[in-house]
């Protein structure tokens, strides 16, 4: 048996939970769930984010509490999907001071959103490359460009350097002689057989002369101040983008051990065993070298965490008392789908739940990146509701799941992850009494589809065979987006458009235990 252990928490994102009972709301639990999302992507939107780290004072920048004297000094280098945003609001607090700036930027990016455009005329050049999120020339070529005009800067100089998710791609730099397209095919193989993002990055950084580091090193002396809007758990500043201002710690054991496990060691081009086998590439930064990294400023500004945060403001607004779960939700989707199902369950009981349920979360929780900790918090908080009356809740979660591809249908991991939970969900009371499930990607696209996500109830497998659509069919294929387009016309499709950013995946489980 288990047994519940509870622990004053200062957690830092539980602060805002407070014991009072939330207000009234008439809106329908979908309605609310989509506001509650909509908040969470705007809370990390590019230029929201860098207004709220940069400060302007007179003739400095004042960025995580350190001063940057401005004289005509700055020079701003970006690459990622949310750069254009990041780079458009660095301009309008610090633009004049600008001296030169290149931002590496996905092809077909949004410019109908005006507020994240840059100026006329500003000297900031944007290279647009890496349409499928894989790097090109065009990349290459910004890349190039961004090496030049690091290692042309003097002490005298502060260079601004906006990273967001995607970075990896638009910053190709492979180590001579390795070409781009043996470094593209290394990691397209390991992406192919299933490494994650730690794990490619792991390699990526061993091959290039950007990242791991080898961005700042060329803007030595210059002082470097990293902005970066994370989409990667645990915000781990050497991954994302693969880290291109953090020192590399990365090992030859590290990068032989993923290439191992996917059987990639014995079939690698001769480059990349060349650059493997040389010393030097092991550590950008020597240890002579430490004092470089004073010059160096990294600064997360944006994150999953911070858009949990915010969609929990806005869920108390709607109504509901907001619990934060984690933003760290990972592994495969049927067995996060079996957590959000058995959490939906907890939530919803009247009565005191049945220890079984509490057993098997605590048992799935560590397998999907879902601390126990967390979970017994988020436990005891809505088991507290019930004793006290509360009547909405809901339950904030955020991170990357995974989908094993087995079909060809087309879907992504929040559409998928969706209709998952919504069997999960069968037998529970329809909204407005019972939950509501929403999971949506805050980049506005889950995998190659137009939807971000989709949004769920008990009712989806009934209303699935009313309209003669085989749930089972569709799963196997992989085929969610498809499902929840013929679904009662796509109602359940969550489509906001292409946000221009990027901080993972948002969940929402709301509930509510009697009508309001
Ligand atoms: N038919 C499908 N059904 C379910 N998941 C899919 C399907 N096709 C692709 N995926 C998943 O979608 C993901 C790729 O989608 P996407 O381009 O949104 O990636 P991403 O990891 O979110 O990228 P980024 O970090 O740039 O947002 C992969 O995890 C892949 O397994
Ligand atoms: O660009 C990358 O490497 C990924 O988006 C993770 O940051």
């Amino acid at each position: 048996t288990y047994k519940i252990l509870i622990v004053t928490s200062s957690h830092p994102l539980l602060t805002f939970v407070r014991r009072r009972k939330p207000t009234l709301c008439k809106m329908s639990m979908d309605s609310r769930a989509r506001k509650v999302f909509a908040a969470a992507v705007e809370a990390v939107q590019p230029d929201t984010v860098v207004r709220h780290s940069v400060e302007r004072k007179e003739d400095s920048a004042i960025i995580d509490g350190h001063k940057f004297p401005l004289k005509h000094n700055l020079h701003i280098v970006g690459f990622g999907k949310a750069v254009l945003g990041m780079a458009a609001e660095t301009e309008r607090i610090l633009g004049d001071h600008l001296v030169k700036g290149v931002i590496s930027h996905n092809k077909n990016s949004h410019f109908h959103h005006s507020h994240l455009l840059l100026k006329d005329n500003n000297c900031i050049k944007v290279i647009e490359g890496a349409k499928h999120n894989l790097p090109d020339a065009n990349a290459q070529m910004a890349a190039e460009k961004i090496k030049h005009l690091a290692s042309e800067l003097t002490e005298k100089d502060l260079l601004l350097v906006l990273i967001s998710g995607g970075g990896s791609a638009l910053l190709p730099a492979p180590i001579p002689p390795i070409s781009l397209q043996e470094k593209l095919d290394v990691t397209r193989r390991l992406a192919a057989a299933g490494a994650t993002i730690q794990q490619l990055n792991t390699v990526r950084l061993a091959l290039s002369l950007l990242k791991g580091g080898g961005l700042a090193q060329y803007a030595h002396p210059a002082q470097v101040v990293a902005l970066i809007l994370s989409d990667v758990i645990g915000d781990p500043l050497d991954l994302i983008a693969s880290g291109p201002t953090v020192q590399n710690e990365v090992g030859p054991e590290d990068v032989l051990l993923v290439l191992e496990q996917y059987k990639l060691l014995n079939s690698l081009p001769s480059s990349v065993k060349d650059v493997l086998g040389r010393p030097g590439t092991w550590c950008k930064v020597s240890e002579d070298e430490t004092d470089k990294a004073e010059h160096v400023l990294n600064v997360v500004i944006g994150s999953n965490s911070v858009a949990l945060k915010h969609a929990g403001l806005c869920a108390r607004e709607l109504g509901f008392r907001p619990v934060i779960l984690s933003p760290g939700v990972c592994g495969d989707v049927r067995l996060v789908s079996r957590l959000y199902g058995l959490l939906a369950r907890f939530a919803c009981s009247r009565e005191e739940p049945s220890p079984d349920i509490s057993a098997e979360l605590l048992r799935l929780g560590p397998e999907v990146g879902v601390q126990t900790w967390d979970l017994c918090r988020t436990m005891q908080v809505l088991g507290e509701g019930r004793t006290e009356g509360w009547g909405a809740t809901c339950l904030l979660a955020g991170g990357e799941p995974t989908v094993k591809l087995t079909g060809k249908g087309r879907g992504g991991r929040n559409q998928e992850l969706a209709l998952q939970v919504g069997l999960e969900l069968r037998g529970l009371e329809p909204p407005p009494i019972g939950p509501v499930f929403l999971s949506g990607g805050t980049d506005g696209q889950d995998g190659p589809t137009e939807a971000a996500g989709a949004i769920t109830d008990a009712r989806l497998y009934e209303e699935a065979q009313a309209q003669g659509l085989d749930v089972d069919h569709f799963l196997i294929n992989n085929d969610s987006y498809t499902f929840f387009s013929q679904l009662s016309a796509g109602q359940h499709l969550v489509v906001p458009g292409l946000t221009c950013t990027n901080v993972m995946d948002v969940h929402v489980l709301s509930t509510q235990s009697e009508l309001q």
